[in-house]
């Protein structure tokens, strides 16, 4: 069995996972900025939330994976200094909007229509001091750390240590998020009907 001890995933899960409260309905995340932070308020509880090993996702210092959750755009308000947000990638298929002075990502949004998760938008939830939100349910693009200087001979450790607290490791999206994305796809070619 692959040894665990010191395996580091997020702090959000490395000493077990908050279970989220079906009565919550959102809460306020707030960047790292020590004066005139950027407030998002997210006016719903999230869907969906994971934590993701790909290179693009804002993770704190020292995680190896994000934490990230959607939610519906509409519910999404940048109610404070939005001045200083910028897109990290205006080309990417999610837009992440980043503070540009403490670098923490406060939303991702997409923009394109015919996107599967157009109307979603990205959020970390841990930005937020209130507990309730929606807990983490899996681990995504596992394989993609090694992208960010994970040596690929800890990886029978990570995955394990992703099972021993709950997060089944897919090296892209769940299956049922991945079969919501082609059955989209499916839909748009005429493969399925409409
Ligand atoms: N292996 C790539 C995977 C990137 C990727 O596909 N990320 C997923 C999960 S967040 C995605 O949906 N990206 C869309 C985007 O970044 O716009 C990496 O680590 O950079
Ligand atoms: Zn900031
Ligand atoms: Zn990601």
């Amino acid at each position: 069995m692959a040894n665990t001890d010191g395996v580091l995933i997020h702090p959000a899960v490395d000493n077990g996972i908050k279970s989220g409260n079906s009565n919550f309905s959102g809460g306020t995340l707030t960047c790292h900025c020590a004066s005139n932070p950027v407030k998002v308020r997210i006016g719903a509880q999230t869907a969906h939330n994971h934590v993701c090993g790909c290179t693009k996702c804002w993770k704190p210092d020292g995680a190896v994976f994000s934490q990230i959750a959607v939610v519906s755009r509409d519910a999404v308000e940048v109610i404070e200094n939005g001045d200083k947000l910028e897109i990290v990638d205006a080309s990417a298929a999610i837009q992440r909007y980043r503070c540009r002075d403490c670098g923490v990502h406060m939303y991702g949004r997409i923009e394109n229509k015919d996107h599967p998760f157009y109307g979603l938008d990205f959020v970390h939830t841990e930005l937020s001091s209130e507990a309730g939100w929606s807990a983490p349910e899996f681990a995504a693009f596992v394989s993609s750390i090694i992208e960010s200087g994970v040596d690929a001979s800890r990886m029978d450790g990570i995955r394990s240590r992703l099972r021993e607290i709950g997060l089944e490791p897919y090296d892209a999206l769940s299956p049922p998020l991945m079969d919501a994305i082609a059955t989209h796809v499916a839909k748009k070619s005429g493969a399925l009907p409409a």
